[in-house]
């Protein structure tokens, strides 16, 4: 159909100069690090004077369950924020970080698509300003240093058995997943299995995101989990001396990346856990300096609502008094198709059928905002080029029959003027009442939490515990954890564990198959299924289609 690639429309664009969308939030170069001409990065000590009375309006936006080519989230919160700078609004766009794991995997990018796109996408998809690179280094300082620690006699009496930390680095590279290291005999260190996580999935990544500053980013990183001893006593970072340095790694990673859309709406782009092995948010910090300085903030949470929005819910606004004022659900006929049956390679073709019996995937994820989180929502129907008019026209009317708001949302195409009908039902929808509610106490024991989640967000009969699972719960309450949030790991695909249950699966359970705490990031983990922490590329990885030329110009790039 001819249309441009997302490269070709971001390197056809005239940027401002970072200085000047700095100046639409009052910033002067004092208060700014340079990053070239147009990137830099925001000083968080800017927060400690923050101004009293300042509430910005908080937009969050999700998605139903995606395909795994991804429904349009990112893309969305650009273009319905170009959409209420339009309009006139003080706006400012808050996203993760791109992940070089998807960028070179399957999925492609993160900086969104078509008109919609944050720029320039080619420096924020690669190495951007290095935050990834520094919280890899921290992780692996704190590996080398526990090794080392075992190499030089283990005072602490750390048990080779009971090592619980990994190595990370940013790539799918399944190779890595299972290792041993320290072969090759004495003054080689010590030989023990290890394997290597995707730096997205890293606790240091998760402290990152949840940290308030970096006094409490160090103190975050002093109280990391590496292994136990013999009688399950936990051994820290701080145990082994290694916060400290940690922290100065993240000295400048931790101040958030201003860059801006195609259309010069200021974007703060820092932190980036995955939603499906993470809690998919980007950075506290950053979210709330974004707060500071706009009206209205439109920030994602990963994957489908049943993943990120749950636990920018029952995490990330818990633990930072935090309170969306509207959520944004996502959905697409593609992967309203796909939850109604239809393989992705017929996602092209029109299928009013399939389409029908996709949309009971969305009302659960509309009920789970309006009635488990009590929040407004909106359901915002990202058009795909080839989406048929008879197509879009069913989910509209499906969705106004069932008393659900909607509109169509046609930023990828459009910029920011594809989204007035969006940004108009938000304005609408931000100025209504509403009291944030999670979906479980703190207070309540680590398994009922997990239940609660597994009912309430997936429809879940209720969860199934592995022995080792429940000795482990045991064991962290009986350590003083039992307080913690849950942060839930499991397939993107399915509001199941079982990623090939679609649409809005009934009379299953869910299998946690593995808890582990990050006493750091200040949450416990959950895994189900068969989730990968560190995933592995496809056949035909999106990197060969990458490629650079004498002038250094990018292209592939998506
Ligand atoms: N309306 C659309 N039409 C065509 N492609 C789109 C549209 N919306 C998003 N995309 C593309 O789909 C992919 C996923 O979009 P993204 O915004 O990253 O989704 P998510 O954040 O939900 O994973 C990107 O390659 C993006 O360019
Ligand atoms: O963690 C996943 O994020 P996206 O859904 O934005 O790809
Ligand atoms: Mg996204």
């Amino acid at each position: 159909m001819g249309f441009k690639s997302d490269i070709e429309i971001a390197q056809e664009a005239q940027l401002k100069d970072i200085r000047e969308i700095a100046g639409k939030l009052d910033l002067t170069e004092e208060n700014i690090d340079l990053y070239g001409r147009y990137k830099a990065k925001v000083d968080y000590n800017l927060l400690k004077e923050e101004k009293t009375g300042r509430k910005a309006k908080l937009i969050l936006v999700s998605a139903i369950n995606p395909t795994p080519a991804g429904e349009g989230k990112t893309t969305t919160t650009i273009g319905v924020s170009d959409a209420l700078s339009r309009l006139g609004k003080k706006t400012i766009v808050a996203l993760r970080e791109p992940s070089l794991g998807p960028v070179f995997g399957v999925k492609g990018g993160a900086a969104g698509g078509g008109y919609a796109q944050v720029v320039p996408m080619e420096d924020i998809n690669l190495h951007f300003t290095g935050d990834f690179h520094a919280i890899g280094a921290a992780n692996n300082l704190l590996a080398a240093m526990l090794d080392n620690h075992i190499n030089h006699g283990n005072q602490l009496g750390i048990d080779n058995r009971k090592i619980t930390w990994r190595r990370v680095v940013d790539m799918n590279d399944r190779q890595l997943r299972n290792i041993v290291n320290g072969m090759g005999g004495k003054g080689n260190g010590v030989a023990r299995e290890d394997g290597f996580d995707i730096t997205v999935a890293s606790e240091v990544m998760a402290a990152f995101c949840l940290a308030n500053n970096i006094v409490d980013l160090k103190e975050r990183i002093g109280n990391i989990i590496v292994a136990y001893t013999r009688d399950d006593r936990p051994i820290t970072a701080k145990d082994l001396n290694a916060h400290g340095a940690m922290a100065a790694l993240l000295k400048d990673a931790l101040k958030p990346n201003l860059v801006q859309t195609l259309e010069g709406t200021p974007a703060f782009v820092h932190g980036g856990p995955f939603a499906n092995i993470a809690h998919g948010c980007n950075s506290v910090i950053a979210t709330k300096m974004a707060m500071h300085f706009a009206d209205y903030v439109v920030t994602e949470a990963g994957f489908g609502a049943d993943l990120g929005a749950e636990k920018f819910i029952d995490i990330k606004c818990r633990k930072a008094d935090l309170k969306p004022d509207a959520v944004i659900i996502v959905a697409t006929v593609r992967a309203l198709k796909y939850n109604g049956g239809v393989v992705k390679d017929k996602l092209n073709e029109e299928n009013l059928e399939a389409l029908e019996k996709g949309l009971p995937n969305l009302l659960k994820h509309v009920e789970n905002i309006t009635k488990v989180f009590k929040l407004p929502a909106v359901v915002a129907i990202n058009r795909f080029p080839l989406d048929t008019e008879a197509e879009l026209a069913l989910v509209k009317r499906k969705c106004k029959e069932l008393g659900v708001n909607v509109a169509l949302s046609e930023v990828w195409a459009k910029g920011g003027e594809g989204g007035q009908e969006l940004a108009k039902e938000v304005l609408r929808l931000v100025e209504e009442e509403s009291k944030l509610e999670y979906s479980y106490a703190l207070n309540m024991p680590i398994a009922e939490k997990i239940e609660a989640i597994a009912t309430k967000i997936y429809g879940a009969n209720g969860v199934d515990f592995t022995p080792a699972t429940l000795k482990e719960i045991d064991k962290l309450e009986k350590l003083g954890f039992g307080d913690l949030p849950i942060c839930m790991a499991k397939t993107q695909y399915s509001l199941s564990d079982n990623p090939n249950l679609l649409g809005r699966p009934e009379g299953f359970n869910i299998t946690v198959r593995q808890i582990k705490v990050s006493a750091g990031a200040g949450f416990i983990v959950a895994l189900t299924g068969e989730v990968m922490t560190m995933p592995g590329l496809p056949k035909v990885p999106s990197a060969e289609r990458i490629d650079v030329d004498e002038k250094g110009r990018i292209s592939g790039l998506f």
